[in-house]
Protein backbone atom coordinates (compact mmCIF):
# COMPACT_ATOMS: atom_id res chain seq x y z
CA UNK A 1 0.00 0.00 0.00
CA UNK A 2 1.47 3.51 -1.01
CA UNK A 3 2.25 5.24 2.08
CA UNK A 4 2.22 8.58 0.16
CA UNK A 5 -0.37 11.84 1.33
CA UNK A 6 -3.14 11.13 -1.11
CA UNK A 7 -4.71 14.22 -2.65
CA UNK A 8 -7.99 15.39 -4.62
CA UNK A 9 -8.67 17.79 -6.89
CA UNK A 10 -12.40 19.57 -7.46
CA UNK A 11 -12.20 21.64 -10.45
CA UNK A 12 -9.71 19.08 -11.70
CA UNK A 13 -10.57 19.87 -15.75
CA UNK A 14 -9.99 23.64 -15.58
CA UNK A 15 -6.78 25.48 -15.70
CA UNK A 16 -5.85 25.69 -12.12
CA UNK A 17 -6.57 22.07 -11.67
CA UNK A 18 -4.71 20.65 -14.49
CA UNK A 19 -2.41 22.60 -13.27
CA UNK A 20 -2.15 20.85 -10.06
CA UNK A 21 -2.05 17.33 -11.80
CA UNK A 22 1.40 18.18 -13.52
CA UNK A 23 2.77 19.44 -10.10
CA UNK A 24 1.25 17.05 -8.19
CA UNK A 25 2.39 14.23 -10.63
CA UNK A 26 5.79 14.69 -9.45
CA UNK A 27 5.52 15.76 -5.95
CA UNK A 28 7.86 12.86 -4.34
CA UNK A 29 5.34 12.86 -0.96
CA UNK A 30 1.99 13.07 -2.87
CA UNK A 31 -0.14 10.49 -4.79
CA UNK A 32 -3.12 12.19 -6.67
CA UNK A 33 -6.24 10.03 -5.55
CA UNK A 34 -8.82 11.72 -7.15
CA UNK A 35 -9.98 13.84 -10.23
CA UNK A 36 -12.86 15.75 -9.66
CA UNK A 37 -15.41 16.98 -12.34
CA UNK A 38 -19.11 18.40 -11.50
CA UNK A 39 -19.81 17.75 -14.80
CA UNK A 40 -18.18 14.71 -16.36
CA UNK A 41 -17.51 12.15 -14.13
CA UNK A 42 -17.39 8.68 -15.47
CA UNK A 43 -14.98 10.15 -18.38
CA UNK A 44 -11.11 9.70 -18.33
CA UNK A 45 -9.62 13.40 -17.35
CA UNK A 46 -7.07 12.16 -20.87
CA UNK A 47 -10.52 12.89 -22.89
CA UNK A 48 -10.72 16.66 -22.26
CA UNK A 49 -6.97 16.78 -22.15
CA UNK A 50 -4.90 14.58 -24.71
CA UNK A 51 -1.40 16.28 -23.29
CA UNK A 52 -2.62 13.69 -20.25
CA UNK A 53 -2.77 10.43 -22.44
CA UNK A 54 -0.62 7.62 -20.73
CA UNK A 55 0.31 9.73 -18.45
CA UNK A 56 -2.95 10.18 -16.10
CA UNK A 57 -5.60 7.15 -17.06
CA UNK A 58 -7.73 8.01 -14.01
CA UNK A 59 -11.27 8.77 -14.84
CA UNK A 60 -13.00 11.62 -13.33
CA UNK A 61 -15.38 11.11 -10.20
CA UNK A 62 -17.96 13.44 -9.02
CA UNK A 63 -18.36 15.31 -5.97
CA UNK A 64 -19.29 12.98 -2.93
CA UNK A 65 -17.88 14.21 0.32
CA UNK A 66 -17.89 10.35 1.70
CA UNK A 67 -16.20 9.22 -1.77
CA UNK A 68 -13.78 11.85 -0.94
CA UNK A 69 -13.36 11.26 2.57
CA UNK A 70 -12.49 7.25 1.71
CA UNK A 71 -10.23 8.22 -0.43
CA UNK A 72 -8.02 11.64 0.13
CA UNK A 73 -6.26 13.15 3.03
CA UNK A 74 -5.97 16.76 1.12
CA UNK A 75 -8.55 18.72 -1.07
CA UNK A 76 -7.55 21.21 -3.39
CA UNK A 77 -10.59 22.92 -4.76
CA UNK A 78 -9.90 25.21 -8.09
CA UNK A 79 -13.20 26.06 -9.20
CA UNK A 80 -15.39 29.11 -9.34
CA UNK A 81 -16.21 31.62 -6.71
CA UNK A 82 -19.15 30.09 -4.68
CA UNK A 83 -18.22 26.40 -4.87
CA UNK A 84 -15.67 26.34 -2.33
CA UNK A 85 -18.37 28.27 0.74
CA UNK A 86 -20.49 25.04 0.39
CA UNK A 87 -17.55 22.67 -0.19
CA UNK A 88 -14.92 23.81 1.98
CA UNK A 89 -16.49 23.25 5.39
CA UNK A 90 -17.81 19.68 4.81
CA UNK A 91 -14.23 18.65 3.36
CA UNK A 92 -13.28 20.35 6.83
CA UNK A 93 -15.51 18.70 8.78
CA UNK A 94 -15.41 15.65 7.63
CA UNK A 95 -11.30 15.90 9.18
CA UNK A 96 -9.66 16.89 5.42
CA UNK A 97 -6.92 19.50 5.08
CA UNK A 98 -8.48 22.00 2.56
CA UNK A 99 -6.43 24.35 0.06
CA UNK A 100 -9.21 26.41 -2.04
CA UNK A 101 -7.44 28.38 -4.82
CA UNK A 102 -11.04 30.30 -5.41
CA UNK A 103 -11.16 34.20 -3.76
CA UNK A 104 -14.16 32.57 -1.18
CA UNK A 105 -11.90 32.64 2.32
CA UNK A 106 -9.62 35.05 1.52
CA UNK A 107 -11.39 38.12 2.67
CA UNK A 108 -12.27 38.29 6.23
CA UNK A 109 -14.81 40.27 6.15
CA UNK A 110 -18.21 38.79 4.71
CA UNK A 111 -19.65 42.41 3.99
CA UNK A 112 -16.42 43.15 1.86
CA UNK A 113 -16.55 39.98 -0.06
CA UNK A 114 -20.35 40.37 -1.07
CA UNK A 115 -19.84 43.95 -2.34
CA UNK A 116 -16.27 42.39 -4.40
CA UNK A 117 -18.07 39.04 -5.44
CA UNK A 118 -21.78 39.72 -6.25
CA UNK A 119 -22.09 36.93 -4.04
CA UNK A 120 -23.31 35.64 -0.31
CA UNK A 121 -20.61 35.61 1.64
CA UNK A 122 -18.83 32.18 3.24
CA UNK A 123 -20.05 31.41 6.86
CA UNK A 124 -17.61 33.60 9.09
CA UNK A 125 -16.70 30.78 11.28
CA UNK A 126 -14.86 28.96 9.02
CA UNK A 127 -13.36 32.67 7.03
CA UNK A 128 -11.62 33.17 10.60
CA UNK A 129 -10.12 29.36 10.32
CA UNK A 130 -8.81 29.92 6.57
CA UNK A 131 -5.13 31.52 6.80
CA UNK A 132 -4.27 33.11 3.67
CA UNK A 133 -1.71 31.94 2.13
CA UNK A 134 0.87 33.95 0.59
CA UNK A 135 3.74 31.84 1.39
CA UNK A 136 6.44 34.15 1.86
CA UNK A 137 5.20 36.36 4.01
CA UNK A 138 2.44 34.56 6.17
CA UNK A 139 4.87 30.71 6.10
CA UNK A 140 4.32 30.40 10.09
CA UNK A 141 0.67 30.78 10.11
CA UNK A 142 0.02 28.21 7.67
CA UNK A 143 2.56 25.73 8.93
CA UNK A 144 0.39 23.38 10.64
CA UNK A 145 -3.15 24.73 9.51
CA UNK A 146 -5.80 22.34 7.93
CA UNK A 147 -7.22 25.09 6.19
CA UNK A 148 -5.79 27.56 3.65
CA UNK A 149 -7.16 30.39 1.20
CA UNK A 150 -4.93 30.63 -1.76
CA UNK A 151 -3.73 33.93 -3.12
CA UNK A 152 -5.11 35.45 -6.04
CA UNK A 153 -2.57 35.44 -8.94
CA UNK A 154 -2.64 39.66 -9.45
CA UNK A 155 -2.34 39.90 -5.22
CA UNK A 156 0.54 37.42 -5.23
CA UNK A 157 2.80 39.35 -7.54
CA UNK A 158 2.04 42.98 -6.02
CA UNK A 159 1.81 41.81 -2.86
CA UNK A 160 5.29 40.02 -3.00
CA UNK A 161 6.55 43.48 -4.33
CA UNK A 162 5.25 45.62 -1.85
CA UNK A 163 5.35 43.97 1.86
CA UNK A 164 8.73 44.48 1.92
CA UNK A 165 8.17 48.23 1.83
CA UNK A 166 4.98 48.02 3.76
CA UNK A 167 6.62 46.06 6.48
CA UNK A 168 9.89 48.22 6.75
CA UNK A 169 7.44 51.45 7.06
CA UNK A 170 9.44 52.80 3.82
CA UNK A 171 6.04 53.51 1.75
CA UNK A 172 3.86 56.38 1.87
CA UNK A 173 1.02 54.35 2.09
CA UNK A 174 -1.10 57.19 0.58
CA UNK A 175 0.58 56.72 -2.72
CA UNK A 176 0.29 53.02 -4.26
CA UNK A 177 -0.85 52.65 -7.39
CA UNK A 178 -0.44 49.09 -9.23
CA UNK A 179 -0.46 48.31 -12.98
CA UNK A 180 -1.21 44.88 -13.34
CA UNK A 181 -0.78 42.77 -16.76
CA UNK A 182 -2.28 39.32 -17.49
CA UNK A 183 -2.09 36.48 -19.92
CA UNK A 184 -5.51 35.11 -20.68
CA UNK A 185 -5.31 32.04 -19.09
CA UNK A 186 -5.93 34.16 -15.96
CA UNK A 187 -9.40 33.88 -17.26
CA UNK A 188 -9.57 30.61 -16.77
CA UNK A 189 -10.39 27.72 -19.60
CA UNK A 190 -14.31 28.38 -19.81
CA UNK A 191 -14.95 30.35 -23.39
CA UNK A 192 -15.81 34.03 -22.96
CA UNK A 193 -15.64 36.85 -25.81
CA UNK A 194 -12.56 38.48 -24.05
CA UNK A 195 -10.36 35.31 -24.32
CA UNK A 196 -11.31 34.56 -27.77
CA UNK A 197 -8.63 34.64 -30.36
CA UNK A 198 -9.59 37.30 -32.86
CA UNK A 199 -10.12 39.63 -29.17
CA UNK A 200 -7.35 39.62 -27.90
CA UNK A 201 -5.18 38.72 -30.29
CA UNK A 202 -3.27 42.18 -31.74
CA UNK A 203 -5.25 43.41 -28.52
CA UNK A 204 -4.31 44.91 -25.03
CA UNK A 205 -6.94 46.21 -23.08
CA UNK A 206 -7.75 47.79 -19.27
CA UNK A 207 -10.83 45.82 -18.00
CA UNK A 208 -12.57 46.17 -14.50
CA UNK A 209 -11.30 49.51 -13.72
CA UNK A 210 -11.53 50.34 -10.21
CA UNK A 211 -13.77 47.41 -9.95
CA UNK A 212 -11.46 44.42 -9.76
CA UNK A 213 -12.01 41.72 -6.97
CA UNK A 214 -7.97 41.74 -5.82
CA UNK A 215 -8.63 45.37 -5.06
CA UNK A 216 -9.54 44.61 -0.96
CA UNK A 217 -7.06 41.19 -1.02
CA UNK A 218 -4.41 43.33 -1.71
CA UNK A 219 -5.72 46.25 0.42
CA UNK A 220 -6.84 43.54 3.29
CA UNK A 221 -2.74 42.59 3.41
CA UNK A 222 -1.12 45.73 3.11
CA UNK A 223 -3.35 47.12 6.34
CA UNK A 224 -2.76 44.48 7.94
CA UNK A 225 1.18 44.69 7.78
CA UNK A 226 1.05 48.59 8.17
CA UNK A 227 -1.68 47.97 11.05
CA UNK A 228 -3.01 50.87 9.29
CA UNK A 229 -6.22 51.12 6.57
CA UNK A 230 -4.06 51.29 3.16
CA UNK A 231 -6.57 51.80 0.07
CA UNK A 232 -4.72 51.25 -3.71
CA UNK A 233 -5.26 52.43 -7.22
CA UNK A 234 -5.84 48.84 -9.04
CA UNK A 235 -5.96 48.68 -13.06
CA UNK A 236 -6.08 45.58 -14.57
CA UNK A 237 -4.76 44.64 -18.39
CA UNK A 238 -5.11 41.23 -20.34
CA UNK A 239 -2.21 40.60 -22.99
CA UNK A 240 -1.97 38.16 -25.93
CA UNK A 241 -0.34 35.75 -24.20
CA UNK A 242 -1.00 32.54 -21.92
CA UNK A 243 0.79 32.65 -19.48
CA UNK A 244 2.23 35.19 -16.99
CA UNK A 245 1.43 38.36 -15.14
CA UNK A 246 3.70 41.99 -14.51
CA UNK A 247 2.51 44.32 -11.81
CA UNK A 248 4.30 47.67 -11.77
CA UNK A 249 4.17 49.32 -8.53
CA UNK A 250 4.60 52.60 -7.86
CA UNK A 251 4.94 53.73 -4.49
CA UNK A 252 6.16 57.07 -2.75
CA UNK A 253 9.00 56.78 -0.52
CA UNK A 254 9.01 57.91 3.27
CA UNK A 255 12.31 59.12 3.84
CA UNK A 256 15.50 59.38 2.03
CA UNK A 257 16.71 55.84 0.77
CA UNK A 258 19.13 54.57 -1.87
CA UNK A 259 18.17 52.20 -4.82
CA UNK A 260 21.23 50.20 -3.19
CA UNK A 261 19.68 50.23 0.26
CA UNK A 262 16.12 49.32 -1.43
CA UNK A 263 17.53 46.70 -3.41
CA UNK A 264 18.98 45.37 -0.19
CA UNK A 265 16.44 45.42 1.94
CA UNK A 266 14.23 43.13 -0.24
CA UNK A 267 17.06 41.11 -0.48
CA UNK A 268 17.24 40.82 3.30
CA UNK A 269 13.45 40.34 3.25
CA UNK A 270 13.25 37.52 1.40
CA UNK A 271 16.37 35.44 1.92
CA UNK A 272 16.08 31.91 2.55
CA UNK A 273 12.72 31.86 0.53
CA UNK A 274 13.85 30.44 -2.92
CA UNK A 275 10.83 31.37 -4.69
CA UNK A 276 11.43 34.95 -4.69
CA UNK A 277 14.23 36.57 -6.94
CA UNK A 278 15.40 39.88 -6.56
CA UNK A 279 17.08 41.58 -9.32
CA UNK A 280 20.64 43.27 -8.79
CA UNK A 281 20.50 47.34 -9.99
CA UNK A 282 19.04 48.50 -13.52
CA UNK A 283 17.91 44.72 -14.25
CA UNK A 284 13.94 44.16 -14.20
CA UNK A 285 12.17 40.70 -14.54
CA UNK A 286 10.15 39.33 -17.58
CA UNK A 287 7.33 36.98 -17.39
CA UNK A 288 9.16 34.59 -19.61
CA UNK A 289 11.78 34.37 -17.25
CA UNK A 290 9.53 32.59 -14.68
CA UNK A 291 7.02 31.21 -16.90
CA UNK A 292 6.08 27.36 -15.88
CA UNK A 293 7.88 27.93 -12.65
CA UNK A 294 6.62 28.88 -9.30
CA UNK A 295 9.65 31.74 -9.22
CA UNK A 296 8.54 35.60 -8.86
CA UNK A 297 10.96 37.74 -9.79
CA UNK A 298 10.94 41.67 -8.80
CA UNK A 299 12.93 44.43 -10.23
CA UNK A 300 13.52 47.62 -8.31
CA UNK A 301 14.36 51.25 -9.82
CA UNK A 302 14.16 54.58 -7.89
CA UNK A 303 13.45 58.09 -9.85
CA UNK A 304 15.99 60.03 -7.83
CA UNK A 305 13.74 62.63 -9.58
CA UNK A 306 10.44 62.10 -8.34
CA UNK A 307 11.68 60.08 -5.15
CA UNK A 308 9.50 57.70 -6.51
CA UNK A 309 10.09 53.86 -6.94
CA UNK A 310 8.89 51.66 -9.02
CA UNK A 311 8.58 47.90 -8.33
CA UNK A 312 8.24 45.60 -10.89
CA UNK A 313 7.42 41.59 -10.21
CA UNK A 314 6.47 38.74 -12.43
CA UNK A 315 4.68 35.17 -11.92
CA UNK A 316 3.46 33.26 -13.78
CA UNK A 317 -0.28 33.08 -13.06
CA UNK A 318 -1.00 29.50 -13.38
CA UNK A 319 1.76 28.00 -10.60
CA UNK A 320 2.74 30.58 -8.51
CA UNK A 321 -0.54 32.70 -8.79
CA UNK A 322 -2.32 29.56 -8.10
CA UNK A 323 -1.31 25.47 -8.39
CA UNK A 324 2.44 26.25 -7.41
CA UNK A 325 2.11 28.28 -4.68
CA UNK A 326 -1.16 26.18 -3.58
CA UNK A 327 1.41 23.17 -3.61
CA UNK A 328 3.89 25.14 -1.62
CA UNK A 329 1.64 25.91 1.01
CA UNK A 330 0.97 22.08 1.35
CA UNK A 331 4.71 21.87 1.94
CA UNK A 332 4.28 24.65 4.45
CA UNK A 333 1.49 23.07 6.11
CA UNK A 334 2.60 19.36 6.32
CA UNK A 335 6.27 20.65 7.46
CA UNK A 336 7.91 19.17 4.26
CA UNK A 337 10.98 20.88 2.58
CA UNK A 338 8.91 24.16 0.73
CA UNK A 339 10.13 23.70 -2.82
CA UNK A 340 8.90 19.24 -2.64
CA UNK A 341 7.39 18.75 -5.99
CA UNK A 342 8.27 22.65 -7.29
CA UNK A 343 12.00 22.57 -8.11
CA UNK A 344 12.01 22.69 -11.99
CA UNK A 345 13.12 25.65 -13.74
CA UNK A 346 11.56 27.90 -15.74
CA UNK A 347 10.67 26.51 -19.43
CA UNK A 348 12.79 29.29 -21.72
CA UNK A 349 12.57 30.34 -24.71
N1 LIG B 1 -6.46 30.67 -13.91
C1 LIG B 1 -5.69 31.31 -13.03
O1 LIG B 1 -4.62 31.81 -13.38
C2 LIG B 1 -6.12 31.43 -11.60
C3 LIG B 1 -7.35 31.02 -11.15
N2 LIG B 1 -7.70 31.20 -9.83
C4 LIG B 1 -9.00 30.79 -9.33
O2 LIG B 1 -9.04 29.38 -9.34
C5 LIG B 1 -10.36 28.92 -9.61
C6 LIG B 1 -10.32 28.03 -10.84
O3 LIG B 1 -9.85 28.82 -11.92
P1 LIG B 1 -9.52 28.21 -13.34
O4 LIG B 1 -8.96 26.85 -13.19
O5 LIG B 1 -8.77 29.23 -14.08
O6 LIG B 1 -10.99 28.11 -13.95
P2 LIG B 1 -11.55 27.17 -15.09
O7 LIG B 1 -12.76 27.85 -15.59
O8 LIG B 1 -10.47 26.82 -16.04
O9 LIG B 1 -11.96 25.85 -14.29
C7 LIG B 1 -12.87 25.83 -13.25
C8 LIG B 1 -13.37 24.39 -13.08
O10 LIG B 1 -14.33 24.37 -12.03
C9 LIG B 1 -15.25 23.34 -12.26
N3 LIG B 1 -16.58 23.72 -11.78
C10 LIG B 1 -17.47 24.55 -12.36
N4 LIG B 1 -18.59 24.64 -11.62
C11 LIG B 1 -18.40 23.82 -10.56
C12 LIG B 1 -19.21 23.46 -9.45
N5 LIG B 1 -20.43 23.98 -9.28
N6 LIG B 1 -18.70 22.59 -8.55
C13 LIG B 1 -17.47 22.08 -8.70
N7 LIG B 1 -16.66 22.37 -9.74
C14 LIG B 1 -17.12 23.23 -10.65
C15 LIG B 1 -15.28 23.12 -13.77
O11 LIG B 1 -15.09 21.77 -14.04
P3 LIG B 1 -16.27 20.67 -14.04
O12 LIG B 1 -17.39 21.23 -14.88
O13 LIG B 1 -15.57 19.52 -14.69
O14 LIG B 1 -16.61 20.45 -12.62
C16 LIG B 1 -14.08 23.89 -14.31
O15 LIG B 1 -13.21 23.07 -15.07
C17 LIG B 1 -11.22 30.17 -9.79
O16 LIG B 1 -11.83 30.49 -8.58
C18 LIG B 1 -10.19 31.22 -10.17
O17 LIG B 1 -10.61 32.49 -9.87
C19 LIG B 1 -6.84 31.73 -8.93
C20 LIG B 1 -5.60 32.13 -9.31
C21 LIG B 1 -5.15 32.06 -10.70
C1 LIG C 1 -7.17 37.44 -16.89
C2 LIG C 1 -8.29 37.31 -15.90
O1 LIG C 1 -9.46 37.41 -16.23
N1 LIG C 1 -7.95 37.08 -14.64
C3 LIG C 1 -8.91 36.92 -13.61
C4 LIG C 1 -8.19 36.45 -12.41
C5 LIG C 1 -9.08 35.67 -11.55
C6 LIG C 1 -8.32 35.00 -10.47
O2 LIG C 1 -7.45 34.25 -10.71
O3 LIG C 1 -8.52 35.32 -9.26
P1 LIG C 1 -9.75 34.98 -8.33
O4 LIG C 1 -9.50 33.63 -7.82
O5 LIG C 1 -9.75 36.00 -7.29
O6 LIG C 1 -10.95 35.11 -9.21
C7 LIG C 1 -9.62 38.24 -13.28
O7 LIG C 1 -9.07 39.29 -13.54
O8 LIG C 1 -10.72 38.18 -12.68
Amino acid sequence: MSTKFRAAIIGSTGYGGVELIRLLLSHPNVEITSVISSSSAGTPIADGYPHLNQIMLDKLDGIDIDEIKQKSDVVFIAAPHGVAIELAPKLLDAGLKVIDISGDFRLKSGEVYEQWYKHKAADPTYVEKAVYGLSEVFADEVKGTEFVSNPGCFPTATLLGLVPLVSKGWADLSSIIIDSKSGVSGAGRGLSLTSHYSEINENFLAYKVNKHQHTPEIEQVLSRVAGEEVVVTFTTHLVPMTRGILSTMYVNLKGKHTEDEIIEMFQQYYEGRRFVRIRSKGKWPATKEVWGSNYCDIGISLDERTGRLTVISVIDNVVKGAAGQAVQNLNLMMGWDEGAGLAFTPVYP
